[in-house]
């Protein structure tokens, strides 16, 4: 990491995208053949989607849950969490990803901004549990036994998580990097705006230029498993 830009215990806040576990065999969203030209985003990503069809909302869950299940991390999610382990100063991972890879790589501390594959979510009492491989709408909560189960995403129109958290680490963060996201989707897309704001150092890892590019001071374009690393060294 070119120190030049910052001191050796500068606070780090990063923001990871689908880019991040594309080579680990998980789709992007909007790349060629992306989730998103697949699936229609207001059929099966909008509360609006799952109220009309749960059943086709929890298929197209199930069937991404059984991927990530598959699928291992690569040498991008092993080098953050090699760098949050080692890294003198604080370091935040912010995903925007629905997959457990950055865990499963070793990062003890996550915030999942849209959720996680591996959560179920009960829309009555707001009660969490582990989710099971499959999700069915007959499922019941734990807690209230009501069947309003859902998976603990956060879906298109709905507030993300731990906004106010993340606007805390935005405000404080020396570096602000954003790796693998195409920075389409908002309020992650305006993070780079923010922490820049408020005097960050600000780096994009990417395949290649994205409309936001221009928001980054220093920008590093090549597959995360060779970019990330490098950039950690
Ligand atoms: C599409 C977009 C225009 N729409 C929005 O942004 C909407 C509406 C909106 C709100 N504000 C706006 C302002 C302007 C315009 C629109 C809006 N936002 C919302 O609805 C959000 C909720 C959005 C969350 C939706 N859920 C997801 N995911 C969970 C589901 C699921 O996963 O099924 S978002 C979805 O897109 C996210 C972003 O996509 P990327 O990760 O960037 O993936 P993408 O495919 O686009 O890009 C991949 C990138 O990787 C690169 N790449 C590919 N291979 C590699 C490689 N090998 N190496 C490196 N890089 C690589 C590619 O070059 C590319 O750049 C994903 O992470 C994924 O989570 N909610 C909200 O705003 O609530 C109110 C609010 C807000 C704040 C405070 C209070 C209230």
């Amino acid at each position: 990491m070119t120190r030049g830009h910052f001191p050796r215990d500068a606070k780090l806040v990063i923001l990871t995208g689908a880019g991040v576990s594309a080579e680990s065999g998980l789709g992007t969203f909007r790349d060629k053949g992306g989730v998103w030209t697949k699936y229609d985003l207001a059929e099966v990503a909008t509360p609006e989607g799952f109220a009309r069809d749960p059943a086709l909302v929890h298929g197209f869950y199930n069937a991404r849950r059984a991927n990530a299940a598959d699928a291992a991390p690569n040498a991008a999610h092993h080098a953050l969490a090699k760098l949050q382990a080692q890294w003198p100063g604080e370091v935040v991972l912010i995903t925007q990803n629905v997959d457990d890879l950055h865990e499963r790589a070793g990062s003890d501390e996550v915030i999942h901004i849209h959720g996680t594959l591996t959560g179920a979510l009960c829309a009555a009492c707001e009660h969490r549990w582990p989710a099971p491989a499959q999700m069915a709408p007959t499922d019941t909560c734990p807690a209230c036994g009501a069947e309003t189960t859902r998976p603990d995403i956060v879906w298109f129109g709905e507030i993300p998580y731990r906004m106010e958290e993340i606007a805390g680490h935005l405000d404080t963060a020396e570096v602000f990097a954003a790796i693998g996201t195409s920075g389409q989707v908002y309020p992650a897309a305006g993070f780079v705006e923010e922490a820049a704001q408020m005097g960050a150092h600000t780096v994009e890892i990417n395949l290649s230029e994205e409309p936001t590019s221009p928001f980054f001071q220093e920008r590093r374009f090549g597959p995360a498993t060779a970019a990330v690393p490098e950039w950690v060294a």
